[in-house]
């Protein structure tokens, strides 16, 4: 029996839950409800702000703060407030006539104390650093052409921005510029992390993100959440707890997972390579791979320890047929470098029950997507796959469009890119927050199909939870390339090099998390 998807995740680390803008006012409201007034959250959250930009900025430079009408503006008042205290030289921008009244009452205080504030910005650039506290999670519709020139001012001014909550004009759960947004170095999320900062468009904008705690309790965050399937990050925490699959002392290698990879042809030799030292990484077991019989010298020599299934072959070098039945395996990932002739096979792997993973051509022999199938299915397209297979789901809502596929085709959908998002069919959703864009190079994506494929090889065979483990692979895969990429370079990222450090990459990640386990 295949273990149900289940979350994966601590449920109440702050770190790995999204939220959206609504969910973060219904926790916001529940404090507020139980007690806790508006002005001593504010407080308390400011002066975490303060306390962290005063470890960023040195004395003596000179810091322009946008103040917006809400409690973003609020906030940052505050900080105008103990910044302006502890010395520096701060200047107050609230290009609005109207504000909320807590924001009132914290600008008429800043008057009270004499720091200086400005109607419009001038000519050119007063300041060393801007600290945006213009919109928060309460931006609600397109900023006005007035705004827009604002913020547009600010970006080619080119000087240090630090934005508070999130960049003012990027959408809180979309992550798109509405339609422009501040671009910041550094932005300080508040509380939980917002759904708009982790998505692909809004890496442009939110520049090193910090999330600044401010103790929200768990019940707090379950009653702002839990009317909706859990959308998290992944984090090492979590996703070392899927990481390395235990091996007892006493084991054999069926035990461990045998995957049957299906892949390759006289094109594509290199893509059913890649996929097979992906698979290595893992730790799989068994593997066998049924590749075109003229590519079995080539596999062979490149990946001795696997069982080679040499096929029949087209006169184009593309496999033909599988030559035995599909069974003794406990998953199968089938598409690296099949090429789009190979339909038959596609269609054979993709109409038993048995739990499998569609990449790259398979996903193209099956597009445009239809109807479902009862194995266990992972689908990993790029956005590219993603038009051919489901081209009335618009990726400029990647997370909308991950979710809505995922329910689909009931499956657990992958959708590849800076920051992978995985989706399940019951509505959850995860994404890797960290990756590099030396893996944006061809192979990359092969690596990852051999690599997943093992994991759940294993995962099957073991009764492990499999979409933490499509989630650990995800999370590993891009953890070693972020490594590559940190230790020598971005150019240093080749799909050859990452299946060659996945495996000691882990251990550096495993020792960074908890010293001296192994
Ligand atoms: N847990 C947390 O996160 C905590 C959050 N806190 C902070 O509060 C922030 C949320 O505060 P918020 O609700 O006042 O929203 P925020 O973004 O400041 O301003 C929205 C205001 O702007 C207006 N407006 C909207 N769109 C507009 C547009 N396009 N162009 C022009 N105006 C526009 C709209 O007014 P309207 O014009 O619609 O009447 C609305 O009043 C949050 O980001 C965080 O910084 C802290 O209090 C501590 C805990
Ligand atoms: N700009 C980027 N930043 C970070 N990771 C990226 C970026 N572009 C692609 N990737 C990652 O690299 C891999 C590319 O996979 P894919 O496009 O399938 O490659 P291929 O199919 O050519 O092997 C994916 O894991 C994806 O998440
Ligand atoms: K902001």
């Amino acid at each position: 029996m295949i273990k149900n998807m289940t979350k994966t995740g601590s449920p109440f680390d702050p770190e790995s839950i999204l939220v959206t803008a609504a969910q973060m006012r219904c926790i916001e409201q529940e404090l507020f409800a139980q007690g806790l007034p508006v002005a001593a959250l504010m407080e308390k959250v400011a002066g975490k702000i303060a306390h962290r930009l005063i470890e960023l900025i040195p004395q003596g430079q000179k810091i322009g703060l946008l103040v917006g009408p809400g409690h973003n503006g609020a906030d940052t008042l505050v900080v105008a407030r103990e910044l302006w205290q502890k010395g520096y030289g701060t200047t107050i921008y609230h290009p609005f006539q109207h504000a909320k009244p807590l924001t009132l009452a914290h600008k008429n205080y800043a008057h009270y104390l004499g720091i200086p504030f400005c109607e419009n910005l001038p000519e050119s650039n007063p300041c060393d650093v801007w600290i945006d506290g213009l919109f928060g999670l309460g931006l609600e519709r397109e900023l006005s052409p007035e705004l827009a020139d604002l913020i547009h001012t600010i970006n080619t001014w080119h000087s240090t921005v630090i934005s508070i909550d999130l960049p003012s004009g990027l959408h809180t759960d979309t992550g798109q510029p509405q339609p422009i947004a501040i671009r910041a170095h550094r932005t300080l999320c508040l509380g939980l992390w917002k759904l708009g900062l982790w998505q692909d468009v809004a890496q442009d904008y939110v520049g090193i993100l910090e999330r600044v705690d401010f103790d929200i309790p768990a019940q707090a965050i379950t009653q702002g959440i839990h009317t909706s399937p859990p959308m998290t990050r992944l984090t090492s925490r979590a996703m070392l707890r899927a990481l390395p699959i235990p091996r007892p002392p006493v084991i054999h290698k069926y035990q461990c997972g045998h995957l049957l990879l299906v892949c390759g042809s006289q094109t594509y030799p290199g893509a059913a390579v890649l996929a097979a030292l992906g698979a290595r990484a893992s730790g799989v077991g068994m593997l066998t791979i049924a590749v075109p019989e003229s590519l079995k010298n080539t596999i062979t020599l490149a990946v001795p320890e696997a069982v080679i299934l040499p096929c029949p072959e087209t006169d184009a070098g593309t496999i033909a047929a599988l030559p035995v039945a599909l069974t003794g395996y406990d998953f199968i990932a089938i598409g690296p470098g099949l090429t789009r002739s190979a339909q038959g096979i596609v269609q054979t792997v993709f109409s038993t029950n048995l739990p499998i993973l569609c990449d790259a051509d398979a996903l193209n022999i099956l597009a445009p997507w239809s109807g479902q199938r009862p194995g266990f299915t992972v689908l990993t397209p790029h956005e590219g796959e993603w038009q051919r297979l489901f081209p009335q789901l618009d990726l400029t809502q990647r997370v909308q469009a991950a979710q809505q596929a995922a329910q689909i085709a009931h499956a657990v959908v992958v959708l590849k890119g800076a920051r992978t998002i995985i989706a399940l069919p019951d509505g959850a959703l995860a994404v890797n927050p960290a990756s590099t864009p030396g893996l944006a190079r061809g192979g990359s994506g092969d690596v990852l199909t051999g690599l997943l494929g093992g994991l759940l090889a294993q995962g099957v065979k073991q009764n492990r939870d499999l979409t933490a483990l499509v989630q650990a692979g995800v999370w590993w895969h891009a953890q070693t390339g972020l490594w590559l990429a940190k230790q020598y370079g971005e150019l240093s990222v080749h799909p050859q090099q990452l299946t060659n450090d996945l495996a000691t990459v882990l251990g550096q990640l495993i020792q960074a998390v908890a010293p001296g386990k192994k």
